[in-house]
């Protein structure tokens, strides 16, 4: 690591595999409202199983952070986004557009709930929250990418609201803050363990894309 901050530093080292999620084509679809139903459905029946096992990883979050300071704002999110807002969101986007909360699970969704499931496990803190940085960092650079008007189609349009704006990017800089205030302590071992978990979830970032992306 030379200058800058560490979570900088780590999104360099990924730098093309972030590209790629941050402007993948099934991202960008659900920015301008073109994710036919069929394909938009698959994509959220894989993540609404996503979004267990890292609900358990914010609730390992609490648990793990070395100061009371950072428990609090993953207790709030845990509460206020987990269980309420992206829970209701996708039942009733599952419900409209026909999808199930039982699908069968793909490959690279549950090589992801695995990978959080051994960091949830691991209650190594820097290692959790580098996972729940590339979760939530990603999705705000693809969501970001807004140029034009929002989608009429709310399926679309409150995904893209779930994952921009000034309490998401707030959401992403305490996370970004919480790497760049562990990274400086970490030997050069430690950093390189936390890089492979960071590198290790943007690729499933890309993955999950091009699963959603597959046949569409
Ligand atoms: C696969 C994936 N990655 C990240 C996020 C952002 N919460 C998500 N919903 N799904």
């Amino acid at each position: 690591m030379s200058e800058g901050s560490f979570s900088a530093w780590l999104r360099e080292q990924c730098a093309s595999e972030w590209d790629a999620v941050v402007a993948h084509p099934f991202a960008a679809a659900i920015t301008t409202g073109d994710v036919p139903d069929a394909a938009m459905r698959r994509y959220l029946e894989q993540d609404f199983q996503f979004v267990d096992s890292f609900t358990a990883l914010l609730g390992a979050a609490v648990a793990a952070a070395d100061t009371f300071e950072a428990r609090v704002p993953y207790g709030r999110f845990l509460g206020q986004v987990a269980t309420t807002e992206e829970k209701t969101y996708f039942h009733r986007a599952l419900e409209a557009l026909g999808g199930s909360t039982e699908a069968a699970t793909e490959p690279v969704t549950a090589e992801f709930a695995r990978l959080m499931d051994d960091v949830r496990r691991s209650l190594d803190y820097p290692l959790i929250a580098a996972v729940l940085c590339v979760a939530e960092w990603c999705y705000l650079g693809w969501a970001s990418r807004l140029s034009g008007p929002p989608p009429e189609n709310w399926v679309h349009r409150e995904w893209i609201e779930l994952h921009e704006g000034e309490e998401f990017r707030a959401w992403v800089a305490f996370l970004r803050g919480e790497l760049d205030r562990l990274g400086p302590a970490l030997d050069a071992a430690r950093r390189a363990e936390v890089l492979a978990v960071f590198r290790r979830a943007v690729e499933l970032e890309r993955r999950f894309f091009d699963m959603a992306g597959a046949g569409h």
